[in-house]
């Protein structure tokens, strides 16, 4: 069954919600400069208000390791998200400590190559992440066949579906449930989230 991760949390209430409706993971922004970013202290937070068995994401634009060890322990988050353009040197010495989820982002069909990387996760996004950009999803053919595949980039609830029937190991939502940058909007939260888990297998008979 799909997974869900929620990102661009900046707010408890938007991470209780997310967390109350099934997401399996919740990413925090570290890049400074970007829309989303929100500081160590806030992420640690609201982390601290959340349940045991759900993931916190720390996502990373080219912070050099030692940089992201340290900004992920002040923030008590537990998984390493690496958006950039990060060596794979890097990947490996974070995942002495953290799982990591590489990104690479689609101008073009996906390079099989990616399937190499030393990652525990492969998530694939739009050209310009968090800004609701698509991509046809024939150009994810080469890596359908990854055990943790990650769909991001201009996921909506609307087109939810579409992503589902490739059946990733997770989809990963950021401006698509959004009602202002920064700000999830609960209704779209409930409409992503509602077509994933239990409740939204048929009924029996
Ligand atoms: O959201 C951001 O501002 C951001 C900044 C720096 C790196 C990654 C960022 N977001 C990532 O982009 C995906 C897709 O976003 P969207 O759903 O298309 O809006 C999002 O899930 C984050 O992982």
């Amino acid at each position: 069954m799909t997974k869900a991760k929620i990102c661009g949390i900046t707010r408890i209430e938007d991470a209780r919600l997310a967390e109350g409706l099934g997401a399996w993971a919740l990413g925090f922004i570290l890049a400074p400069g970007t829309k989303r970013y929100l500081e160590p202290s806030s992420i640690r937070s609201i982390v601290a208000e959340l349940g045991p068995f759900i993931s916190s994401v720390g996502v990373f634009v080219d912070t050099p390791p030692e940089q992201v060890l340290q900004t992920m322990q002040r923030a008590r988050l537990s998984v390493v998200q690496l958006h950039g353009s990060e060596p794979p040197e890097w990947a490996e010495a974070i995942r002495r400590h953290y799982p990591v989820i590489k990104v690479f982002k689609l101008t073009a069909p996906a390079n099989p190559a990616w399937l190499g990387y030393p990652c525990d996760g492969l998530m694939v996004d739009g050209a310009v992440p968090g800004s609701g950009q698509a991509y046809p999803l024939e150009w994810l053919s080469p890596l359908l066949r990854h055990p943790r595949l990650i769909v991001a980039g201009g996921l909506t609830p609307e087109n939810l579906q579409a992503v589902l029937r490739l059946n990733p190991y997770a989809v990963d939502v950021s401006s698509g449930v959004e009602a202002a940058p920064r700000l999830k909007d609960p209704a779209k939260l409930r409409q992503f989230l509602g077509q994933l888990g239990p409740l939204s297998l048929p009924e029996p008979g």
